[in-house]
């Protein structure tokens, strides 16, 4: 395969100075003593792009995605090492990189096109395309400095693509856009991969990555941890979220007996919200709660399409009869998308004796649409007619749900289509 980006031991090395005088008593100081910390935001990086190849970069927030796309693109440069791109880049960084705020859209068009080695006449031709996929109206006619983010990030893609550049690179920017926007600039990535051209592109949105990559790098403190297929590289960085990758062990799955052994208890390794609402009177006690995607991986990202586990772990303070488990799942803007409990589900729970321990487990399929949901916890009951709550945890758990195909609303029916030709009877 001939490789179109060529990334060999590059490093970035940022000067880190504790006071802003230090830099300047650094550089006066006659005996050349040093007042820095050295921070590697990149630390002996390596890898190939394949021409026709659309590559993920992920990694936590920090970790160094945009200083390496910077570095590929020569905004920036890297401290030592070397990268060798052959083809015209294209690239959607930083919102408003390479827009002067005070020009309108339309001039800005034109520098770009100036940068990127166009003639005005060449940029002519591709004017009504660009003010075509923007669809800003007026606005371009405006200065920049007077646009919405989503306006910016509109002007900038539209440019990106209609540049005919043989390589693609995006930095998370399209997450600003409205979802229309968004559904357009993806169908442009298709169209793209189908042309055959290079994408390398940055993001938090796992679905995107699932449904567009190739191959995706791994990126932890500035070092490449892993790269692979995207499946496999998700699972990777679902386990740097909550702290539990392990080089030597690589993307081998964990038990969740090993897990509880070296980790303590489950939630000290789920993302927990830190607004969530707690309340009850505590006589059954919540004492811990996980989330357990299909490879019994502890997790708060699942697949769409498959099972997952949601656990508690609850002491009974006093003997109690009749205790109802539940859970319930909402979206971000707090709409209850589904949930049950066990009196719902019509199971028992035989004793409930003060000081006794029990694990509740619910298992399900994964049908909600990909995106981001809350889980609330509770434990419960009915005295006589009294509803009581021993304790509830509300929105405590985020759960994100990783989909490469979305259907409409709330949860997908998994419908199957038969389409076959109409024939009249007589
Ligand atoms: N000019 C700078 N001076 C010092 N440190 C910097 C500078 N620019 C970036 N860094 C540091 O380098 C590291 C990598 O930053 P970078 O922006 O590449 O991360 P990222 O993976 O893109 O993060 P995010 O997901 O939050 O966008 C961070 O710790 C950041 O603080």
């Amino acid at each position: 395969m001939n490789s179109i980006i060529k990334v060999e031991d590059v490093s970035k090395i940022y000067k880190l100075y504790m006071n802003p005088s230090d830099r300047l008593k650094e550089s006066l100081h006659p005996l050349k003593k040093s007042y820095h910390k050295e921070f590697f935001a990149l630390n002996n990086l390596s890898f190939h792009v394949n021409n026709g190849e659309s590559v993920g970069i992920i990694g936590k927030n920090g970790s160094g995605k945009s200083t390496l796309l910077k570095i590929i693109t020569g905004v920036l440069s890297p401290t030592t090492g070397s990268v060798h791109v052959q083809g015209k880049i294209s690239a959607l960084l930083e919102l408003g990189a390479g827009f002067n705020p005070d020009f309108s859209g339309l001039e800005n068009i034109y520098l770009n096109g100036t940068m990127m080695g166009f003639s005005k006449e060449e940029m002519d031709a591709k004017l009504d395309d660009i003010i075509q996929f923007a669809d800003i109206g007026d606005f371009i006619h405006q200065p920049v400095r007077t646009y919405s983010s989503g306006m910016f990030v509109r002007l900038a893609f539209a440019v990106a693509i209609n540049v005919e550049p043989e390589i693609l690179i995006v930095d998370e920017a399209l997450s600003v856009g409205d979802i229309f926007f968004q559904a357009k600039c993806f169908k442009k990535f298709t169209e793209f991969k189908e042309q055959g051209k290079t994408i390398l592109f940055v993001t938090h949105d796992m679905s995107s990555i699932m449904k567009y990559c190739d191959r995706v790098i791994v990126i932890n403190e500035g070092v490449i941890i892993e790269e692979g297929p995207p499946g496999p590289m998700i699972d990777v960085y679902k386990k740097i979220l909550v702290d539990m990758y392990d080089k030597n062990e690589g993307i081998q799955p964990q038990t969740l007996e090993e897990i509880k052994d070296e980790h303590g208890s489950w939630k000290d390794n789920l993302s927990i919200n830190p607004g969530y609402t707690e309340y009850g009177n505590k006589r059954a006690e919540i004492l811990d709660y996980a989330i357990f995607d299909h490879n019994n991986d502890l997790t708060n990202v699942v697949l769409k399409g498959k099972e997952f586990k949601i656990k508690l772990k609850i002491r009974f303070n006093e003997p109690l009869r009749d205790p109802i488990f539940a859970f319930s799942i909402k979206d971000v803007r707090g709409t209850e998308i589904t949930g049950t409990n066990t009196m719902l589900e019509s199971v028992d729970i035989k004793e409930a004796v003060a000081g006794k321990i029990i694990e509740v487990c619910f298992t399900q399929t994964n049908h909600l649409q990909g995106g981001d949901y809350l889980i609330s916890l509770g434990c419960t009951c009915y005295e006589g007619n009294d509803f009581v709550v021993f304790h509830r945890l509300y929105d405590i758990m985020n759960l994100h749900v990783i989909s490469n195909k979305n259907s409409v609303g709330f949860f997908d029916m998994n419908s199957k289509i038969l389409i076959s030709d109409f024939e009249r009877n007589g």
